[in-house]
């Protein structure tokens, strides 16, 4: 990835998304700095990536703004979930979809960028993994391959939903490199994750959300106990068939 940046940020203005009649993110309001670390953190269901879709401009304000500062590359790793396993592709080809924004989903792809794809493989331990048919994949192997793409797209923003999810211990290390690597270049990241310990110990920034953003802000205070019991009992509180903008008894 190339070392300079321009300075990255997103605002969210009172944003409230919805799907179909149910709030998901409710009037949030608050600042990724550019440049920032940011974990995203919640129970489930508290409309995490909800928000990261949205911020990827893959999901559409019901009301209320996301406000770029500066013109931004923006990139999503969406969770292992999503990617379809069972289509016969090979790694070298997710791969390139990642240099599709740029190059087009039809267009030969020049040399200089397959080089650049087989160097993303490499930096992720996958090297020699070029042919292999992506449902031949680990969990693990998957999840490099998956931040792989995001190498290529050589994003100002980084988006990851769960990138630790179904990974081990060294997997986990390896990817949380790149993570701070993307960091030191001067990115902004903004991850879903579940594991407080890890965001305590590598993510400087918290969003706690429950629909409602409960806390934002430096990690240690965003993540404490009475923030963490609020946002439990705000989960508690949104019904699915609750109205959009009230919070059902
Ligand atoms: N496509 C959809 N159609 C209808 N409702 C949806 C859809 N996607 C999400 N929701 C609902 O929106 C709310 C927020 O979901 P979201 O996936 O954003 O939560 P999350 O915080 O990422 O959850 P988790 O930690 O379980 O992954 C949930 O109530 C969910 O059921």
């Amino acid at each position: 990835m190339s070392a300079t940046r321009s300075p990255a940020g997103i605002r969210l203005e009172n944003l409230t998304l919805t799907h179909g009649r149910h709030p998901a993110v409710h009037h949030v309001s608050g600042r990724f700095a550019p440049g920032s670390l940011t974990a995203v953190v919640g129970p489930n269901g508290a409309g995490k990536t909800t928000l990261l879709r949205a911020l990827a401009g893959l999901h559409k304000p019901e009301s209320g703004r996301i406000a770029h500062e500066g013109t931004a590359r923006i990139a999503l790793l969406p969770q292992l979930a999503a990617l379809d396993r069972a289509f016969p592709i090979a790694c070298r080809d997710v791969v390139m979809q990642g240099l599709w924004p740029r190059l087009g989903a039809f267009r030969g792809v020049p040399q200089a960028e397959r080089d650049r794809a087989a160097r993303a493989l490499a930096a992720v331990g996958l090297s020699g993994f070029e042919d292999r048919p992506v449902g031949s994949l680990s969990a693990g192997q998957t999840q490099r391959l998956l931040f792989a793409r995001l190498l290529v797209q050589d994003a100002d923003i980084l988006l990851l939903d769960e990138p630790f999810n179904a990974v081990d211990a060294k997997t986990s290390a390896d990817l949380l490199r790149l993570v701070r690597e993307w960091h030191g270049e001067g990115r902004t990241v903004i991850a879903v994750l579940h594991d407080l310990d890890l965001v305590a110990r590598d993510f400087p920034e918290t969003l706690l959300i429950a629909r409602d953003a409960i806390a934002w802000g430096p990690t240690g205070q965003a993540l404490s106990a009475a923030n963490r019991l609020k946002a439990r009992m705000m989960a508690e509180a949104w019904a699915d068939e609750a109205e959009h903008c009230h919070i059902a008894a």
